[in-house]
């Protein structure tokens, strides 16, 4: 039996009413919280109607299915031209500037995410033709998506991210699940139950923890510093080095277990899977309820599942080996002591502690792997920060590596400046982290930005902004340093480890270790690029990947010895 006339203008009519009262029926709700939900119900409604319509005598299932498709059709249409006639007229970002394609979806931005993987040179791009703030579609929304706004405006800094402010934590927290039971301390939007979770965490991470941890990173860094010794005469790839020395910090901090990779100079499975992670997440980030609904399918997240792996096996050995009667020694015992102590800053549940776990991992190595090869890279191409640093250490420490002691190097602030600098050019976290402004809306200088829009400030973009910082691609240290004043720093944006109370929770641990492994370098070795290595491509065509991904690159390392044994010959 064919489509009735009737039928045929009947059901695109109701069809379509009904895209459209479904549309104002879920405004008000963070409808990509339901995706999954959604899809399924849409899917099993349409199954439903054909079985329906199809089944008993005298119909046919190829007419149920011919119906159920023109039904499913106009609702689809009505409700796409709904959605993109009120993206691009009716949003309450209407105001805000921004491309055309980026006011309709999300994808726009997955797009040039995806291009290259370069994403803040376009939005740097975005920002010069637009202004200080751009509608980027770059996240999710509370009433039709996208709300994305960019902002490259130093107010802005503390209105959305400062300790008073009334931003929230946005949909871009929602990728693993917007279940605060379920997820990490990082992926927590709820900020109550995030502000309790935090006090585990920053356990981990007190003075007391990192003065334990202290001589199993310098152990790290010799055995470091034994390879590079080993490498005397050929060319090094710093990038691979650095990665290997951040993450068996982390296994030795994390979870107590040496993972081995510094000494075997082999790259751990695991380290892989995270590149593999944080390349599907630079591109996709932008549309969270994807990558959500990704990682429910059976499969599609293979890519990581070794690191996810590691991270699940890591864990339950450290439960079965840990001591809960002593002190505990690494960060992931910390988390495991509040379990037990039923304290109320506890993971809620099992799948929210192996989500913790990766966190420890994914937060604390890559990090500090691409600040470590960065720092390195800027020492190689300017051979007078890298003597200067080398005559600080070797005053405060005369007698060379084996007396080598932490708090002595701690008193040499160059060392810190010169981190600084580096992260200032290049943040690890490339992108600033995503809030949705409170109900009420807030104010950017003269500008008001309407409640549940998502906010961010580039970090990259704005630590190298001429408006605030002067030279801003030129790497100067002393401008942390004795030169503070005269550069105008404290009045300019720098803040790489985020501010308030989502700021990085590792930011004296990444110290520690760099400060370590700096130190260390400079005084066994005179660093210099390899030949035929001109750091350039290293230096531009980092990727944009969530967390900065590097090139690698080539280094030479010179033991001073024989340094100073071809000056005297
Ligand atoms: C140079 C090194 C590092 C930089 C630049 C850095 C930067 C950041 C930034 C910008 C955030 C905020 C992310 C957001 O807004 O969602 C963050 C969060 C975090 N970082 Fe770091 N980080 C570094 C090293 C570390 C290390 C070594 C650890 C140790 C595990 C660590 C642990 C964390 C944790 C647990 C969070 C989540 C905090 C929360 O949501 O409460 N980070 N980091």
């Amino acid at each position: 039996m064919a489509i009735s006339l009737l039928d045929a203008l009947y059901i695109p009519f109701t069809s379509a009413l009904l895209g459209v009262l479904f549309l104002t029926s879920i405004s008000p709700l963070e409808f990509e919280r339901y995706m999954f939900h959604y899809l399924t119900f849409y899917t099993f409604i349409f199954l439903g109607r054909v079985c329906v319509y199809g089944f008993g005598p005298g119909r046919s299932f190829v007419t149920a299915f011919a119906q159920t498709s023109l039904v499913a059709l106009s609702f689809n249409v009505s409700l796409f031209v709904s959605i993109a006639v009120y993206r691009l007229f009716g949003h309450r970002c209407r105001k805000f500037p921004g491309p055309v394609l980026a006011r309709l979806t999300r994808f726009y931005v997955a797009y040039l995410n995806a291009k290259g993987y370069q994403f803040y040179k376009e939005l740097g791009e975005l920002h010069e033709r637009y202004g200080d703030i751009v509608r980027t579609g770059k996240s999710n929304v509370r009433r039709y998506w996208p709300r994305e706004i960019s902002i490259l405006d130093k107010a802005a800094i503390p209105a959305i991210y400062g300790p008073n402010t009334e931003c929230r934590k946005s949909t871009w927290y929602g990728q693993s699940g917007n279940d605060p039971n379920k997820v990490s301390i990082n992926m927590t939007r709820d900020t109550k139950q995030y502000r309790l979770r935090r006090r585990a965490w920053d356990r981990g991470f007190s003075t007391k923890a990192l003065a334990s941890y202290q001589p199993r990173v310098k152990s790290k860094a010799d055995v470091l510093i034994r390879q590079l010794y080993g490498s005397t005469g050929s060319s090094v790839d710093i990038t691979k080095w650095s990665m290997l020395f951040a993450f068996d910090i982390m296994g030795e901090v994390g979870f107590g277990k040496d993972f081995n990779s510094l000494a075997s100079g082999q790259e751990h499975p695991a380290i892989k899977g995270i590149h593999e992670h944080i390349a599907v997440l630079g591109v996709l980030q932008t549309v969270p309820w994807f990558l959500n609904l990704l990682g429910t399918i059976p499969g599609a997240a293979a890519s990581f599942s070794e690191f996810f792996s590691v991270c699940e096996k890591e864990l339950e050995e450290k439960e079965r080996t840990w001591n809960s009667e002593k002190e505990p020694q690494d960060i992931v015992s910390w988390l495991l002591k509040a379990i037990k102590d039923k304290d109320v800053s506890a993971s809620p549940t099992r799948e929210s502690l192996t989500d913790d776990s990766r966190v420890v991992i994914i937060a604390g190595s890559d990090t500090t792997a691409n600040t470590l090869a960065n720092v390195l890279f800027y020492l190689a191409k300017h051979p007078a920060v890298q003597r200067k640093l080398r005559n600080l250490v070797d005053t405060a420490i005369p007698e060379g590596y084996t007396t080598w002691n932490y708090e002595k190097i701690k008193t040499i602030t160059y060392i810190d400046d010169i981190i600084n600098e580096t992260l200032r050019l290049k943040p690890p976290i490339i992108q600033g982290g995503s809030r949705e402004t409170p109900d009420s809306g807030i104010r950017i200088g003269d500008t008001y930005i309407p409640g549940n829009v998502n906010v961010s400030v580039p970090y990259l973009l704005i630590q190298r902004d001429p408006r605030w910082w002067k030279h801003p691609n030129d790497f100067i240290p002393e401008r942390f340093g004795e030169r503070r004043t005269e550069m105008g720093t404290d009045d300019a944006p720098f803040f790489p480890f985020q501010l308030g109370m989502h700021a990085c929770a590792g930011k004296n641990l990444a110290f520690l270790s760099l400060r370590t492994a700096v130190s260390a370098i400079v005084q066994n070795f005179v660093v210099d690029f390899a030949p035929g290595e001109t750091g350039e491509e290293f230096d531009e065509r980092f990727r944009d990947t969530f967390l900065m991904t590097l090139l690698p690159l080539q280094l030479q390392f010179t033991p001073r010895a024989e340094v100073h044994a071809n000056i005297d010959s």
